[in-house]
This record gives structure tokens, C-alpha cells and sequence, in this order.
């Protein structure tokens, strides 16, 4: 059994690289060619990936595509999408396509709002509590001035600190909830900045507060954190198109296309099991854009999920209605985002990437992703109503089957015009070969 290792970290690249192959694979020869066939042979490159993280070996990649044909809010974006599942672009693409003839996406952000808290134990008289914070709040600002001095002269701050009573639900349990403007950045660093400025002043201006007993001024901060729960930080974006124009398919009339969407949605409103696959779909869309721009796809999608279940039930994040003779479709969800900070302006390819999208404002960046996630669902809804989602998706996957069979360049171009007029199914594609290959 292989040995617990102290002082890892320590390690250059190499020993760690020596060390993982040695102790975890097989072939320590070939599994070391494979890491480094994946390190970058421009050396200040790979040393920036190094960096990035942690213990960093090499560099696993994703595909970095584009969707063209996106008007939003009249503007025309080809948006970039680093993903790996194949379909997903290739659908964007097409329901950008089918509304950009039918008056694009409309997008507002609805609210900009960022949370974090001071948790604290205060072990005493709440009302006491409650008279010291009246006292504390103007102090929390005060002290950290220095630390918001530039996100206000950029319009953001600390836009409120509230004293929370937590006590019903855990004993002695009390929060400062703070509320944020943070611009253009995601703004973890300088919430938690802030908040453990506020932890310690919260600390020293209760060990000194007149009114409480020795025991009331030892109030215990147990963390100062952002959250990542931001339903305030809100965004919306939709589709609309009188009904006669839902021309989507040879078999379905536009009418009943729109109802068995509707309905479809309508599920996803009211059943778990069908709103998390509903909602995957539409992170497909949303996760390859925030990937490509640099944003922390951990914090959009705890946020996101978190919102999809605010009504006591994991529901559908889109929308969709007919009202008077108008088909309807739209997204709301919360997303903190960023267009500085963060790997923004480190990472080579984010760069590109946010210059593609006109280098958008955080809002701007907001409606972008929210329409991706929007057209993302469209599609897969409209596949799945009238379709079926395997046609498309297993035209899309034929070439990865393909990579996994093997298969050469002569062999990849017979098959995929073959497979242009047959079902693709795994062992469709293993039989074709193989007849192929006779
Ligand atoms: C897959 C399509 C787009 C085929 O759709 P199609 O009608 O066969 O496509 P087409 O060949 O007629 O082309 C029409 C347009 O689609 C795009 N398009 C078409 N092919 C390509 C391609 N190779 N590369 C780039 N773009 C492509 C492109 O915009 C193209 O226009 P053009 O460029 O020719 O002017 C359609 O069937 C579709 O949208 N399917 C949905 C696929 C999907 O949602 N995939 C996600 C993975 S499945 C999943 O994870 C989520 C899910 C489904 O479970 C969510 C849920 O349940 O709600
Ligand atoms: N729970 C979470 O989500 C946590 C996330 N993180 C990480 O924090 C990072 C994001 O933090 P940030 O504070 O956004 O990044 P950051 O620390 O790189 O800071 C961005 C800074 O850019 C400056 N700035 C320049 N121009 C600005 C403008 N126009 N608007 C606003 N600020 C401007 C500000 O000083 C701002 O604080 C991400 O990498 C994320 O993964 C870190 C801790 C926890």
C-alpha cells in the first residue's frame, strides 16, 4: 500500500510527478508523457497555469467553441462556450439562430445585490445586544473605510449591516448579514475583507461595551464569509414571437409546439425529478459561458440551485406562457459574476474571450449568460417535444463514438455521411465499422 507523504507541497513539479506515477499508475513511463503532452510549450504559459492552482501537474483541457448569432437587447454577440459535452454548442447555436429572425433576446438585470455575515455566539441579554449593535453599526463603516474607499468612488460599498437573531433555530446563534455593491468584480475578496474587518471590530467594541457583563463582552465570531446565496443579485432574460412563427418541426403545428413547451416547463415547475434535468440543461448553457470568462462556475451554480428551491421546492428556472396569441419564454436567476478580478485578467484566453463579448460590464456579462442558459433550455425543450433529444445529441456524439472506436480519418468521413440519414446508436456506429472494415 502506498505511504502517506509529508512535506508534498514542498516538492518541485517533477518530484510531485515522480511521486503521484511511481505510487498511483501502472506505465510510470507513459502516464508521465501523457501529463506532460499536455503542458504548454510556451513556458511562461504553463507557468502561469502552474500558479493558478495548487500541486499543479498539467493542464486538463476543455474545448473552447462559439455560438454565433445572439441578438441581445438588439446588440449581436458570437458568445464563448468551454465545454465539454458536444451538442451543447451546436444547440445554442441554433436556437440564437431561430430567434434572431424573430426580434432577438431581451435582458435587464433586476438587482446587483451581494450578501456575507458575520456568524457570532453571543451568550447574554439579547436587548443588550441589540442596543450595543445600534452603537457598533456606524463603527463597522468607520473601520473599514480603508478597504472601501475604491469600490465607492466606482459607485459600489457596503450598502447596509443588519443584526440577525438566529437563537430560534440554534442556540446563542447571531449574524451581522451585510449587503454589497461590488461593480464589475464578483467581489469575494473584498466581502470577506470587510467582514473580518467587521469580525474584529465587532470583537474589540463589545469587550469594551459599558453595558455588557464580562461574560456578554466575550462574543465569539465563529466565521466571517460572502454568501454565495444572492437572490437579490438578479437577472432576466427572455424570448417572445407571436405563435404562428414557433415553426418548429414538419410534424408539430406551431400551436401545439408552444403548448407542449409550455407543459413542459409546467413540469419542471412541479416535479424534482424533471426540474434538475430541466435546470442541467440550462447550466449547460450558463457553465460553458462562465467558464470561458474567467467566473468561479462553483459560486454560479451553489447560487443558482439555491434559488431554484427558495419556494421549499427544486424547481424550473424558466418560464413560459401564451397570452394573447404571443408565445412567451424567460429565465430569472441569480448570478454573481465578474469581468475583473478573479482570473479575468490573468488567464490569456478569458481575455480574448471577454474582448469576443465586447468587454462587458459585470451587468452586461449577466444578460450574456443568462441568454445562453435560455437558449440552451429552448432547445433542449424544443428537442425533446418534438424530436426527442437522442436524434440531435447522437449526431453531435458521433465523432467522440467514433474517437472510441478508433476509427480513422477515411473511415470518421464514410460513417458520418452514412449516419447522416440512419439513427445513431453506440452499436449502430460499432456495427457499421465493423462491417466497414471487411
Ligand atoms: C443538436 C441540434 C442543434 C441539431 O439540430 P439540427 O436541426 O439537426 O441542426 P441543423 O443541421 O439543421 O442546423 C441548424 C443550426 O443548428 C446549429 N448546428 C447544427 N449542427 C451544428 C454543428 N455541428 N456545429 C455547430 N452548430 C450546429 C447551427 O446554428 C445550425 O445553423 P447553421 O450554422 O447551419 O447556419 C438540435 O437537435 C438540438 O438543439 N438538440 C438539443 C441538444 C441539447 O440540448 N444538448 C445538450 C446535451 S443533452 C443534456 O445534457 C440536457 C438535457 C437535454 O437533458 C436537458 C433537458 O432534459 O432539458
Ligand atoms: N465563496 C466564494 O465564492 C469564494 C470565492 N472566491 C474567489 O474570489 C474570486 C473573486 O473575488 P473578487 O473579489 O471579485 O476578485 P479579486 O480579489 O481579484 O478582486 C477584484 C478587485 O478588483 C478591483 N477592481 C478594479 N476595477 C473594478 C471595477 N470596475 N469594479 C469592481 N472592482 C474593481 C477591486 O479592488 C476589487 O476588489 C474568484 O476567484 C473566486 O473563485 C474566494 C473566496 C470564497
Amino acid at each position: 500500500m502506498t505511504e502517506p507523504i509529508s512535506g508534498f507541497s514542498k516538492l518541485t513539479k517533477e518530484q510531485k510527478i515522480d511521486w503521484v506515477t511511481k505510487n498511483y499508475t501502472q506505465n510510470v513511463a507513459q502516464s508521465k508523457k501523457i501529463l506532460q503532452t499536455y503542458w504548454n510549450e510556451n513556458t511562461s504559459i504553463q507557468q502561469l497555469h502552474d500558479e493558478f492552482i495548487e500541486n499543479t501537474l498539467s493542464n486538463l483541457y476543455v474545448p473552447l467553441g462559439i455560438a454565433p448569432n445572439f441578438l441581445i437587447n438588439n446588440n449581436l454577440y458570437a458568445i464563448p462556450m468551454a465545454i465539454e459535452e458536444s451538442s451543447v454548442i451546436a444547440a445554442a447555436s441554433k436556437a440564437a439562430k431561430f430567434w434572431l429572425k424573430r426580434g432577438g433576446f431581451k435582458a435587464k438585470v433586476l438587482g446587483t445585490e451581494k450578501v456575507g455575515q458575520v456568524h457570532f455566539i453571543f451568550k447574554g441579554d439579547t436587548n443588550k445586544l441589540n442596543l450595543f449593535f445600534k452603537y457598533l453599526k456606524p463603527k463597522l463603516f468607520t473601520a473599514s473605510a480603508s478597504l472601501t474607499e475604491s469600490m465607492e468612488k466606482r459607485g459600489g460599498g457596503i450598502t447596509d449591516v443588519v443584526l440577525r437573531d438566529k437563537t430560534a433555530d440554534l442556540d446563542h446563534y447571531f449574524q451581522l448579514h451585510a449587503t454589497f455593491q461590488t461593480k464589475d468584480a464578483m467581489g469575494a475578496n473584498f466581502i470577506n475583507s470587510c467582514l473580518e474587518q467587521f469580525a474584529a471590530t465587532l470583537k474589540s467594541e463589545a469587550a469594551s461595551f459599558k453595558e455588557f457583563t464580562s461574560e456578554e463582552k466575550e462574543v465569539e465570531v465563529v466565521m466571517s464569509i460572502l454568501s454565495n446565496h444572492v437572490p437579490n443579485c438578479i437577472v432576466r432574460a427572455e424570448v417572445s414571437c407571436p405563435i404562428n412563427d414557433l415553426k418548429l418541426s414538419s410534424e408539430l403545428s406551431p400551436q401545439h409546439t408552444a403548448e407542449k413547451i409550455i407543459q413542459a416547463v409546467k413540469i419542471a415547475h412541479i416535479e424534482p425529478y424533471r426540474a434538475v434535468t430541466h435546470n442541467k440543461g440550462i447550466m449547460n448553457g450558463i457553465d460553458a459561458v462562465v467558464l470561458a470568462t474567467g467566473n468561479d462556475f462553483r459560486a454560479i451554480e451553489a447560487g443558482v440551485h439555491a434559488y431554484a428551491c427558495r419556494n421549499g421546492q427544486y424547481s424550473s428556472l424558466t418560464h413560459a406562457e401564451i397570452k394573447n396569441g404571443i408565445f412567451k419564454f424567460w429565465i430569472e436567476l441569480p448570478l454573481a459574476l465578474g469581468t475583473v478580478g478573479g482570473l479575468t485578467n490573468l488567464h490569456p484566453l478569458v481575455k480574448l474571450n471577454l474582448e469576443i463579448l465586447q468587454n462587458p460590464s459585470a451587468e452586461d456579462l449577466m444578460q450574456i449568460i443568462a441568454v445562453a442558459g435560455l437558449a440552451q433550455n429552448f432547445a433542449a425543450v424544443s428537442s425533446l417535444v418534438t424530436t426527442g433529444i437522442q436524434k440531435g445529441h447522437m449526431k453531435m456524439h458521433l465523432l467522440n463514438i467514433l474517437n472510441q472506436l478508433g476509427a480513422n480519418e477515411t473511415e470518421k468521413f464514410e460513417l458520418v455521411e452514412f449516419f447522416k440519414t440512419n439513427a445513431v446508436t453506440h452499436r449502430g456506429v460499432e456495427l457499421q465499422l465493423n462491417i466497414l472494415r471487411k
